[in-house]
C-alpha cells in the first residue's frame, strides 16, 4: 500500500474515533480546531489522489446534487407502529396481557424501559459495516429513499466501528431536533425572512426531506437508535439492552436515558422518573416506550396486525397547546 494511502487510512481511522467520542459518547478528547485540522488534511488528500475517495470516508457526509425526488424502499421488515397506555391502569391492563399470554412466568419480567422521541422513524442499513441505504418509515411497509440526507446527519457513522462488522445491519431510530437547534433555526429563518416552523418534529422531518442534501447538512439533526431490523451475519446478545449497548460500542448513538426496570412498579416509576425530566432533556419526547427485555420473549408474544404485544408507549397527558 502507498505511503498516501497509509496517511488517508490512518486519518479516516483518527477521524471516526473522534466522531465516536464526540457524538456518541460525549466525551471529545481533542478539541474542535484539532479535528478541523486533521479533516482538511484528509480532504486536501483526497483532492489531490481523488481515486483514493471512498463512499465511507468521513469527507463524504454531504451529498453532490440535490435529487428531483425520492425513490420508495420497501421494509423489508415492517417497522411496527406502537399501541398506546394513557394511564397506570392501561399499563397494569398491559402487563396482565403478557402474564396471561406467556402464562409460565417469573413474577418480576424485565423490562428495557426508553424515552419516546419525538422525532422521524429511520431505518438505516449497513452492508459489511458501511451505511448503504437509509428511509423514512413511510406507512410501515413503504418509506422514502433519504440516503444522502441521513449522511449528513453527524452523530450518523458512515462506517461501524468494527473490525468485523456483520454483512448486513438495519438499525432503526429517530432523528431529532434538539430545542436549542430548532430555536436557532427559527430565528435565523425570522432574520432572513423564511418561513419558520412550527415545533421541532416539524422541523426535523422537513430537514430530512430536503431535496439538497446540502441544506440538510446544515440542520441540527441528531439520530438515537432504539432498535434492530434485519440482520446478517450478527452473533447479537439474547435482550434488547444488551442490543442497544452492542449498538453503542460499535459507533450507533443510543439514549442515555434508557434503564432497565424489573417488573411494573420500576416501569412506573421510570415513567414519573423521566416526566420529571422532560422539561429539561433539551429535546422533545411524548411518552415512554415499555419493551419486554428477552429477544426470545418478544417473539413468543408477537404483534397484533402490526403493533407489538411486547411494547407499549406510555404516553404523556398532552400538553396545554403552546399559545404563541
Ligand atoms: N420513538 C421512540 O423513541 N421509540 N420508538 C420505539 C419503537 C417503535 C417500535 C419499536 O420500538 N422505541 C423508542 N424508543
Amino acid at each position: 500500500m502507498t505511503d498516501i494511502q497509509n496517511q488517508i487510512n490512518q486519518l479516516r481511522k483518527t477521524l471516526r474515533h473522534h466522531e465516536y467520542q464526540y457524538h456518541v459518547l460525549d466525551n471529545p478528547e481533542i478539541p474542535d480546531s484539532e479535528y478541523d485540522r486533521l479533516f482538511h488534511q484528509l480532504k486536501a488528500l483526497e483532492q489531490q489522489h481523488p481515486e483514493l475517495i471512498t463512499v465511507d470516508s468521513p469527507t463524504q457526509r454531504v451529498g453532490a446534487k440535490p435529487s428531483a425526488g425520492f425513490a420508495q424502499i420497501t421494509h423489508e421488515l415492517p417497522m411496527l407502529s406502537l399501541d398506546n397506555a394513557f394511564s397506570d391502569e392501561e399499563i397494569y391492563a398491559f402487563m396482565k396481557r403478557i402474564q396471561d399470554r406467556l402464562m409460565s412466568l417469573p413474577d418480576n419480567l424485565e423490562f428495557c424501559c426508553e424515552p419516546k422521541l419525538d422525532g422521524l422513524a429511520v431505518s438505516i442499513l449497513y452492508e459489511n459495516g458501511v451505511l448503504v441505504q437509509a428511509a423514512t418509515r413511510g406507512d410501515g411497509m413503504t418509506g422514502e429513499d433519504i440516503t444522502l440526507n441521513i449522511r449528513t446527519v453527524r452523530n450518523i457513522p458512515l462506517q461501524l466501528l468494527t473490525d468485523n462488522p456483520p454483512a448486513r445491519l438495519e438499525v432503526r431510530g429517530e432523528v431529532f431536533m434538539p430545542q436549542a437547534g430548532f430555536d436557532k433555526l427559527n430565528e435565523e429563518a425570522l432574520a432572513k425572512g423564511e418561513k419558520t416552523f412550527a415545533n421541532p418534529r416539524n422541523a426535523a422531518a422537513g430537514s430530512l426531506r430536503q431535496l439538497d442534501p446540502k441544506i440538510t447538512s446544515q440542520r441540527p439533526l441528531v439520530f438515537n437508535a432504539y432498535s434492530i431490523g434485519i440482520t446478517q451475519g450478527a452473533d447479537l446478545p439474547p435482550t434488547h439492552y444488551e442490543r442497544l449497548q452492542w449498538l453503542e460500542s460499535v459507533g450507533i448513538p443510543v439514549n442515555s436515558e434508557i434503564r432497565l426496570c424489573n417488573g411494573t412498579e420500576e416501569v412506573l416509576k421510570f415513567y414519573r422518573a423521566i416526566q420529571a425530566k422532560r422539561p429539561n432533556l433539551g429535546y422533545d419526547i411524548d411518552g415512554t416506550v415499555v419493551k419486554v427485555n428477552a429477544i426470545s420473549l418478544q417473539e413468543r408474544l408477537g404483534f397484533i396486525s402490526k403493533a407489538p404485544r411486547w411494547a407499549i408507549a406510555y404516553k404523556f397527558p398532552a400538553q396545554e397547546e403552546m399559545t404563541v
